[in-house]
C-alpha cells in the first residue's frame, strides 16, 4: 500500500521536473503538485495506521508540557544533541559515541530572563523518519507540538544532513522559518470560484487555482492572494493543519574546524555555531533561541505594591494587546475590566491609562483596575 503510493508520487515528480516550466503548462503544473500533496497525506494516513491529517499523523511521545515555551532539538543521531540539553539545563541525558543512544524524549527545563523554557531532547532521526522508519514519526510528532526547533548538525559531516531533515519535517506538514501565506480562503456551497490577486503572481493565475481546487473536489470557493506566493504555498493553505515553526540551526562540534571552515559554515542562514562538549557560545545561542521564540515578559503590580519582577506572565507575540495579556492569566479577568495602568516603553506618559486594544511591550508593567 505505502509502496505504490510512494512509487506514485516518485512518478508524479519526475513527470513535474520533466515538465517545462511556462505559462501554458502551469496549469498542469499545478495539479501535479495537488495530487502530490494529496498522495503524501494519504501516505502519512496509510503509515499511521488510519487519522493522519496533512501533517498531524503518528503519536508523539508522552511529556507533559511545563514551563512558558517549549524547544525541541531534532537531528540525525550522535551530532550532539544530548551533550547539548545536559549542558543547556543540568539534566542528564545520556550520551555517547554510537548512534541512537537517546531513544525517548528527554525533557529539560532553563530559567532565561525571567521565562521557564522546556528543552526537549529526542532520539535522532534520519532519511525516510517521517514514513515511519525508526521512531522518526514519534519524533516528528513530538517536534510539531514544540514552539521553536533547534535543527542539530555535526559541522564534521556532509551537509546533506540539512536538507534530509528539512525535508523529513516539509513531509510531516512543518514549514520552518515561513510565515502563514497570506492568502484568503473561504470554501462555499455554490457560486464557482472567485479568485482575486492584490499583488501580481509569478506561480498562480485563476486557471491554476482551479486546477488545483478541482483536484481537491472544490469548486466554489472564495480565494484573495495578498503576497506573491508559490503553487505549493497555496496547496498548504487548501491542506490547512501546516505549522510554521521558527527554527535555528546549532552547527555543532566546532572544536574540530578550522577557521576557514568555520567561515564557510556560518553562511547558513538562521544559524548558530556552537560546541556542545565545550560548552562554548552557549550565551549567543540562548539569546537566538529567545529572539526565534518570540516572547515577551509582562510584569503584574498589585496595587500599592511594586511589582513582581520574578514572576513575568509571558507572551508568544511581539506587541501582544492587553486583551491577550488578561486572557493569559485568566479567562474571566477580562470581563471585569476597567482599564489598566501601565508602565513602559508602549506609553507616554508613565504610567498611562489603558484600554483592552492596548498594544504592550517586553518589560512592561500591568496594574488592572476592576469594575466595581
Ligand atoms: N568534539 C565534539 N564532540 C561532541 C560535541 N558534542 C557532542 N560530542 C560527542 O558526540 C557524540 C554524540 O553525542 P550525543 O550527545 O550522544 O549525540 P546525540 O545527538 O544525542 O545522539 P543520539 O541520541 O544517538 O541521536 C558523543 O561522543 C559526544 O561526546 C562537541 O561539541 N564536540
Ligand atoms: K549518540
Ligand atoms: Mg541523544
Amino acid at each position: 500500500m505505502s509502496d505504490s503510493i510512494r512509487s506514485k508520487i516518485q512518478e508524479l515528480e519526475n513527470e513535474y521536473a520533466r515538465t517545462q516550466k511556462n505559462k501554458a503548462t502551469s496549469q498542469h503544473l499545478g495539479l501535479i503538485k495537488a495530487k502530490v500533496a494529496k498522495l503524501k497525506r494519504e501516505l502519512l494516513d496509510a503509515d499511521s495506521g488510519g487519522r493522519g491529517g496533512g501533517g498531524g499523523g503518528g503519536r508523539g511521545f508522552d511529556v507533559s508540557k511545563a514551563g512558558d515555551t517549549r524547544v525541541g532539538f531534532v537531528g540525525f543521531p550522535s551530532v550532539g544533541k544530548s551533550t547539548l540539553l545536559t549542558k543547556l539545563t543540568g539534566t542528564h541525558s545520556e550520551a555517547a559515541a554510537y548512534e541512537f543512544t537517546t531513544l525517548t524524549a528527554v525533557p529539560g527545563t532553563l530559567n532565561y530572563r525571567g521565562a521557564k523554557i522546556q528543552m526537549l531532547d529526542l532520539p535522532g532521526i534520519i532519511e525516510g523518519a517521517k514514513d515511519g522508519k525508526g521512531r522518526g514519526r514519534q519524533v516528528i510528532s513530538t517536534a510539531r507540538t514544540c514552539n521553536m526547533l533547534l535543527i542539530c548538525l555535526d559541522v564534521m559531516k556532509s551537509m546533506t544532513h540539512k536538507k534530509v531533515i528539512e525535508k523529513e519535517l516539509d513531509g510531516f506538514g512543518i514549514r520552518l522559518n515561513q510565515k502563514p501565506p497570506d492568502i484568503v480562503f473561504r470554501k462555499k456551497d455554490k457560486g464557482g470560484l472567485n479568485y482575486q490577486e492584490i499583488v501580481p503572481q509569478s506561480e498562480l493565475s485563476h486557471d491554476v487555482v482551479q486546477s488545483v481546487l478541482r483536484e481537491y473536489r472544490l469548486h466554489s470557493c472564495d480565494v484573495v492572494v495578498k503576497e506573491d506566493v508559490t503553487i505549493d504555498q497555496f496547496i498548504d493553505v487548501v491542506e490547512g493543519n501546516r505549522k510554521y515553526m521558527p527554527a535555528l540551526y546549532v552547527m555543532n562540534k566546532i572544536d574540530q574546524v578550522t577557521i576557514e571552515e568555520l567561515d564557510i559554515i556560518c553562511q547558513i542562514p538562521h544559524h548558530v555555531v556552537v560546541s556542545a562538549a565545550h560548552g562554548w557560545n552557549i550565551d549567543e545561542l540562548l539569546e537566538k533561541v529567545w529572539d526565534y521564540c518570540n516572547m515577551i515578559r509582562i510584569y503584574t503590580k498589585p496595587k500599592g505594591q511594586i511589582p513582581d519582577y520574578n514572576e513575568p506572565v509571558i507572551l508568544h507575540d511581539t506587541n501582544p494587546s492587553l486583551e491577550m495579556f488578561c486572557n493569559r492569566i485568566h479567562k474571566d479577568i477580562l470581563s471585569h475590566l476597567k482599564y489598566a495602568w501601565v508602565w513602559g516603553s508602549s506609553v507616554k506618559h508613565q504610567p498611562m491609562k489603558t484600554g483592552k486594544d492596548h498594544r504592550l511591550n517586553d518589560e512592561d508593567v500591568v496594574q488592572i483596575v476592576k469594575k466595581v
